[in-house]
């Protein structure tokens, strides 16, 4: 293999992309690792798939390479250039939120909760939580990522400086999730439903938490990353495992 990215900008590596995380894989490896930021995948992507149609090039992945779109484009980049792609899978949020009880077959469409801003408010995620809702499936809820984004001041005297990053907690998706049902006039979820909360899910320290939204609102999950459940209709089996995750 003549080089090896990471991806580090659609989820976190559990040890970290630090000086010390970093190493430790490239000891794993035996090869140094690059760091893709956001405007290494986002803009200069080209450049990676040209050194790959000329020499072996892996991209390392947090989670399973079809976990999110971004990945997905790439490798259709890759097929339309004629670079051979060949896929190593992982173990994904996807499925590592089986971890709460709710069985994987038992969910509808999955949906990405993007931070609102003063200026924008996407409501479209909840079409898709009440089409899930009406047919008794559960809505596995993704929590936004920010990283690397350019500040507004930053942009204006045309000199690039970031954002701070910023995970989304599972506190600001209810707090965001039950404005949209307000604003709505609508029932597909409320305070009362109920829902499951798991932070850093496959670290040491991970947390599951069920109970209502309005239980969740304020619970304290700690560092990201976040991510929700809201739970649709209950098999027995589903019931009993709740229960252990039940809010204190
Ligand atoms: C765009 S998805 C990327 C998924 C990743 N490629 C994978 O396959 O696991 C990132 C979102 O998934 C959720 N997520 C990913 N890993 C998680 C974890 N270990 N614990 C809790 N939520 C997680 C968070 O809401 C995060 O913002």
């Amino acid at each position: 293999m003549q080089k090896v990215y990471i991806e580090a900008y659609t989820s976190i590596l559990s040890f970290g992309l630090a000086y010390d995380g970093l190493s430790t894989m490239e000891k794993l490896y035996g090869k140094s690792i690059i760091i893709a930021d956001r405007e290494m995948v986002e803009e200069k992507v080209d450049d990676i798939l040209i050194e790959a149609s000329e020499s072996d090039v892996a991209f390392l992945v947090v989670g399973d390479p079809f976990g999110a779109t971004t990945h997905t484009d790439l490798v259709i980049r890759a097929k339309k250039l004629i670079v051979e792609v060949k896929v190593i899978h992982n173990a994904s949020v996807m499925n590592a939120i089986g971890a709460c009880g709710l069985q994987l077959y038992r969910y509808g469409e999955t949906v990405s909760i993007p931070f609102f801003t003063e200026t924008w408010r996407p409501y479209s995620f909840y079409e898709k939580i009440q089409r899930n809702r009406e047919i008794g499936l559960h809505t596995l809820c993704l929590l936004d990522i920010r990283v690397k984004e350019p500040s507004i001041e930053s942009l204006c005297r045309g000199k690039k400086c970031y954002e701070p990053p910023k995970f989304m907690t599972i506190n600001v998706a209810i707090e965001q999730l039950l404005e949209v049902t307000e604003a709505h006039g609508a029932s597909a979820y409320d305070e009362n439903s109920r829902c499951v909360g798991l932070a850093r899910l496959g670290c040491e320290d991970q947390i599951i938490v069920s109970g209502s939204m309005k239980d969740l609102l304020h619970f304290d999950f700690g560092p990201p990353l976040h991510c929700l459940v809201i739970v649709g209709e209950l098999h027995p089996i589903e019931e009993e495992m709740m229960e252990f995750y039940k809010v204190k």
